[in-house]
Formats: structure tokens, sequence, C-alpha cells
């Protein structure tokens, strides 16, 4: 047994120890007496206590205590009499009084004639009828003698005015007094209550054995000092073991939202390629968006269906008559390209009808047109589809956008770039023979979706035909490429539901990993 409670006791933390030790000196310390005589704060002393009663070794009990005292209000009806007393004083002689005169003939205020025909009412005083108040036999007794709820406001007020003002407690209270405590309780705005919570602690035999057996405090050092160093103390000190199971908060670190922060290291990747960086508006031209892109006017694309008109501005202005003129030709004959065209009449008007951007590519064109090659640019911005929002589509989404024209581009250029550009992010992609009526040969991007066993389109590339780029003045092979980024983000996150991006999920924020343990080579 004595060999038990030495290791009970080698088990002890010095808090413990402590809180037991003045216990054995005073059995009815409080809680906060041993604070003091300790130097703890009672938080401790009540966290120690709870130790040693998990142990068995002390027991903590808990009691509440209700102190009763009149505010300003209770005081005044105290003095003045509670309103359907003052109503009864006027009944003893009257016997009976008009509805309508209660407030004229009894003194009371206006707002109190509710409470006073509820109380007299409830206390049997009185009774109503057709608007008059009897009073009752009940009532007739109450002329000297006081209720429950009476007497306790007036040893309230007693108490308040004695000069030893005590605490009147409820516990302290005798069953008639205790009842008047309850009525007044309901009347709101006469008497406060405060409850306090007090703790005892008591020794249980394991504690008295332990305290039998005896044990040595010894203080345990929380911070080294340098002269504890120098003199060799520290090799004495008896230190706190470091708790590695303490519980400890969970922390929440701000963080980019991950489509913002795939967007920055997409960036950062062909920044440091060397590609410069350009943007256009979500607000363009027909023209710009699907014309300089040789997407003929009857292209179904551009239905309404698929593409956000803007009523307001409803249209742009187009760039100069040469350019224009040039799309024109190429859209109707081919011009000199070799081509046919598309064979139709083209209608500057159906250029200039503002849309949302479908995609980012006709920032592509509208670079090629401003600069000499050769040139890499690239550029991330929002476009817009008429879509239903489904688990991979969204009508509203990210693109970034790439091109680079130079004499000896190729469309192995292009795949290489597209290779690296992907394995840079992790990705595995595959591509497939694609058509976009702007690019020849073209290519699409796709990744694997474990979880609907299914191929998704990444975004579409190719090398710009000829009807694009001869009315830009272009006579270099250009490359470009134009890849959805949500889709990415998507993956990347194991999201099943790209619609997740676009939700204020807090949690799904929070507890998103800060790297995602994925880092640029
Ligand atoms: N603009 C195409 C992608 C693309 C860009 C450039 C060349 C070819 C294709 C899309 O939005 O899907």
């Amino acid at each position: 047994m004595s060999e038990n409670i030495s290791k009970i006791i080698n088990e002890l933390h010095i808090y413990e120890k402590k809180v037991l030790k003045s216990l054995g000196e005073n059995e009815n310390y409080s809680p906060e007496e041993i604070a003091k005589i300790n130097s703890m704060d009672i938080k401790s002393v009540m966290s120690a206590a709870g130790s040693l009663a998990s142990k068995d070794i002390i027991e903590v009990e808990k009691s509440v205590t209700e102190s009763i005292a009149l505010n300003d209000n209770g005081k005044k009806y105290t003095e003045i009499g509670l309103p359907e007393r003052r109503v009864l004083n006027v009944l003893v002689d009257e016997k009976e009084i008009d509805m309508k005169n209660l407030a004229k003939s009894t003194g009371i205020e206006n707002y109190e004639i509710k409470i006073v025909i509820g109380w007299l009412l409830r206390k049997n005083w009185a009774k109503m009828d057709k608007g008059t108040i009897t009073i009752t036999e009940f009532g007739e007794e109450f002329e000297d003698k006081k209720g429950n709820d009476e007497k306790l406001l007036e040893i309230l007020l007693k108490n308040e005015n004695s000069d030893q003002n005590s605490q009147i407690l409820s516990s302290d209270l005798d069953e008639d007094l205790y009842s008047g405590l309850k009525q007044l309780n309901e009347r709101k705005n006469l008497i406060k209550i405060e409850k306090e919570t007090t703790h005892t602690f008591k020794l249980l035999e394991k504690g008295i054995k332990i305290l039998k057996e005896g044990f040595t405090i010894q203080e345990e050092a929380t911070q080294l000092t340098s002269e504890q160093i120098k003199t060799g103390e520290w090799k004495n000190l008896k230190y706190r073991p470091y708790d590695i199971d303490a519980e400890y908060p969970e922390i929440f670190p701000g963080k980019g939202h991950p489509l913002r922060r795939i967007i920055e290291e997409i960036r950062e990747i062909f920044l440091n390629l060397g590609f410069s960086e350009s943007n256009g508006s979500i607000l363009e031209s027909a023209f710009w968006n699907f014309d300089s892109l040789f997407q003929p006017q009857d292209h179904a694309a551009r239905e309404m269906q698929d593409t956000f008109y803007v009523k307001n501005p409803q249209d742009c202005h187009l760039p100069g008559d040469d350019l224009v003129n040039a799309v024109a030709e190429a859209h109707e004959t081919g011009g000199d390209t070799g081509s046919e065209g598309w064979n139709y009449k083209w209608d500057k008007y159906v250029a200039k009808q503002s849309v949302l951007r479908t995609h980012t590519t006709g920032i592509s064109t509208r670079c090629l047109e401003e600069n000499q090659p050769p040139l890499k640019m690239f550029s991330v911005g929002r476009v817009f589809r008429r879509e239903t929002s489904t688990y991979k589509h969204l009508p509203e989404f990210h693109q970034v956008e790439a091109i680079v024209a130079a004499e000896g581009i190729n469309y192995q250029n292009l795949l290489g770039i597209l290779k690296g550009f992907y394995k840079k992010l992790k990705f595995e992609v595959r591509f497939r023979p694609a058509y976009f009526p702007y690019t020849y040969l073209s290519t699409e991007c796709e990744v694997y979706l474990e979880e609907k066993e299914s191929w998704i389109e990444l975004g579409g590339s190719g090398m710009f035909r000829p009807e694009v780029l001869a009315p830009l003045g272009i006579n270099v092979p250009v490359l470009a490429f134009g890849l959805g980024i949500e889709r990415l983000t998507m993956i990347r996150y194991d999201i099943s539901d790209i619609r997740m991006l676009y939700k204020s999920d807090i949690k799904w924020l929070r507890e998103l990993p800060i790297d995602n343990g994925i880092k640029l080579d």
C-alpha cells in the first residue's frame, strides 16, 4: 500500500502538492486562500484540485449561492408600497372602483394599471366584473397583513438601510419568504439576484494517507538564469517536464485562396521563362474576340446561347480601316494567304458588338498587332461563357493564354512548352488533335480525373493560321494556347466539384494546407 502511495506522490505535480499541503494544514481553506498562501493563481489551484479529485485524493464540492438585494426600483416600491397594495388600501374603504377611475382614485400611474389588475387577481385580493373592481373577502384580510413578497421586500430594505449591510442569501429564507422571492422574481426590475459559485475541497482517505506519508515540494525551474549556469546551480534544479501531449489550439494561418495561389504560380512559371505579361479587358469587341481569330460570323460559338452579349455599351470601336478591311478580306476570300476564306459577306456591325470575352485569345491577336516579333507573351484573365454550372463547368473562369511568335517556331515547340508547363505544375497531361478556326495544327490538353473515371479538357492550343496572321502583318509562325485554370486547381486540391472554388466555405479554405506539398522546381 505504502509503495502504492509513494508512487502516487512521485507522480504529483508541484501544484497538486501545494494544494494538498495547504489542505493538510487546514482543510477549510478556500481555493482563494490556497491560491494566496502558495502565490498561485486561482486557475492553477482549480486545475490542480480537479486533477487531485480525478485521482480520488480530494473531493471538490461546488455550491451556488444566490444573494438577493433590492434594486432602485425595488427600493422605491418598498417605500411607497407595491401598486396593488396601494389600490387595496383604497378598496378597503371604497369596496369597489370603476376601472375607468382606477388611476385617478388610487394615485397609481397609467402604465401600472395592467400590472395592478394582474396582481390583484392573482393574489385574489379583488375581482373584476364588467369594468368594476371589487375587493374580495380574502383581500379584506390583507388590510393589516403583508404578503410574503412584501415581507421579503421589507427585510431587504431594512438590511440595506442597516449599518452592517450583510448579504441575504436565498438559502437563508424560510418557506414563506422563499415563495415571496419566487413572486418577486416574476416581476422584473424589483430585485437583483447575484449568483456566486464557491468550491470547497475535502480530503479523501487517499489524500490523508498521502499527507501522513509526507512529501517535499521542490520548486521547479521554468527559466534558467545565466547566474545558475555560471555557478553550476542548474545541475541541482528540478525541471518541469515538457508535456508533449498537452492540448494546443488549432491555428489557421492566413493564406491566399487556392485559385489565387495557382495563378501566382503560373505567372511565375511564364515570367521565369522570359514571357512578358499582357492584359486585356473583360468587355471585348466581337472583332477581337472572334473576327480577328478568323472565326466566321455564323460560327456556333458566337450564338447568344454561348456568348454573353453586352447591352451597354452595345457596340465597341473597331480598329483602323486597314486592319478591319484585311480581316474582312480574310473572312470573305482568304486574301492573299492562299486560302479561300469562309466565302460570305463579312459584316462590320456584327464585329462591333460588345461581348464578355469568351477566351483570352483576343489578347494575343491584339498583342500581335501592336508588337513586332520575336515575341513571347502571356496573360491571365477571366472569361465568360453561357454554360450551365456543373462539377466541371463554370460560366466564368480563368485562362492563361500565351503566344510565341518568332522565325522558326513550330508545332513541336508548342508541345514542348505545354509539356514543360504542366510538368512544372506536376500534372500529367495527354494531347489530342483538336479543331479551332484559328489554328492549324490544333491540339487539346486533357488530364485524367480518377474520381469521375474520365478525361477532362484543360485547354486548347495550336499554330495560328495564316488567315489570322496576315491581316495582323505577322509573317513568322506563332504558337498559341489558352488553358483553363480552375480545373487545374480542382485537381490539385482534390476537389470533385469545381464550384467549390467560388463558395465561401470557410472550413474548407481554413483547412487547406498552405503549400499543398507542391513546390516549384
Ligand atoms: N481559345 C481556346 C484555346 C486556344 C487558344 C489558342 C489557340 C488554340 C486554342 C479556348 O478557349 O478553348
